[in-house]
């Protein structure tokens, strides 16, 4: 039996740089339709990561896949079914915003799928020079270029930052649609965690170049718990990570964890993202 493709493969990927080793044994793959949040403090090696699985950064072990494809050696097909969206855009300053999507346009086959939804959104006039835009509305214009052909796998660094909060709403709402529509895969960078939370089916939370935490949101919901204290040993549940204000979060099957909660002096409440995040991220 065939091998299955993945949309992203990373297996036991190492990046240096001279001084500091940035990713350490980095595993993460996603599968075709997943929306994964990748999450990690300042320095964590996210945009490290998110470089070196476009083929920005070279890296010093390890493999990564995209689409079965080696990341230096993708063919253009397969380039064209990536869509990244940078923490910043830069570049282009000369060019109308008509112009600059035009010109891009002609890099496809004539009929290739485009999907105007992000267009409208975006709501940028043609006219107006991009060394004119302002930050906000230049991060929308990179997200247009980013999604506008339908790509199949998306991978999104810091997308939001400089959005307005009706733009950053609107944009967190049509993203999962999309990937949903498309059956399209996607890995988002943020430090929004809220906003995540909402569309994300899968956490990764990395530390110091690692993954420290993988988990679906289901397992997140049926298996994570935060307990006021350490559980005895004979519950068998792992502890994940001691948590900020005393207690301690842990991952066993549920509903045993609950019932021997119910019957102890402790209390179980159900996992929030962002507490669990900052606790791990210690
Ligand atoms: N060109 C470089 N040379 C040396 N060290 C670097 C270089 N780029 C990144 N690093 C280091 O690698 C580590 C990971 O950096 P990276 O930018 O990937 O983190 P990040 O998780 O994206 O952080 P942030 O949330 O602040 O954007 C950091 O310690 C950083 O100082």
């Amino acid at each position: 039996m065939s091998e299955p493709v993945f949309p992203l493969q990373i297996t036991q990927l190492v990046k240096d740089f001279t001084t500091k080793r940035a990713l350490d044994d980095f595993n993460l793959t996603l599968a075709q339709g997943e929306i994964a949040a990748l999450l990690g403090p300042n320095g964590a090696g996210k945009t490290t990561l998110i470089g070196c699985l476009l083929g920005f950064l070279s890296t010093d072990e390890g493999s990564i896949r995209l689409f079965g494809e080696d990341v230096n050696k993708l063919t253009p097909h397969t380039r064209n079914r990536i869509g990244f969206v940078p923490q910043t855009m830069t570049g282009f300053t000369w060019f109308r915003v008509g112009e600059l999507l035009s010109y891009l346009a002609e890099y496809r086959p004539a009929n290739a799928p485009q999907d105007n939804r992000w267009l409208d959104w975006a709501g940028l006039d043609p006219r107006a020079r991009i060394k004119s835009l302002s930050g906000g509305e230049r991060q929308r214009l990179a997200i247009v270029l980013a999604l506008r052909f339908r790509p199949d796998l998306i991978v999104l660094d810091e997308p939001v930052a400089s959005l307005d909060p009706q733009a950053r709403r609107d944009f967190m709402r049509l993203l999962p649609d999309y990937a949903h529509h498309h059956g399209a895969t996607v890995l988002i960078s943020s430090h929004i965690i809220s906003d995540l939370e909402n569309i994300c089916d899968r956490f990764v939370i990395m530390r110091r170049g690692q993954v420290v935490l993988d988990v679906t949101k289901l397992v997140l919901q049926g298996q994570v718990r935060h307990l006021s204290a350490p559980p005895p040993e004979s519950w068998g549940v792992q502890t994940l990570a001691p948590a900020e204000d005393g207690g301690v979060w842990v991952s066993g099957w549920l509903p045993e964890l609950d019932n021997a909660a119910c019957q102890s002096s402790l209390s179980v409440q159900m996992p929030d993202v962002e507490n669990l995040f900052l606790d791990l991220s210690r």
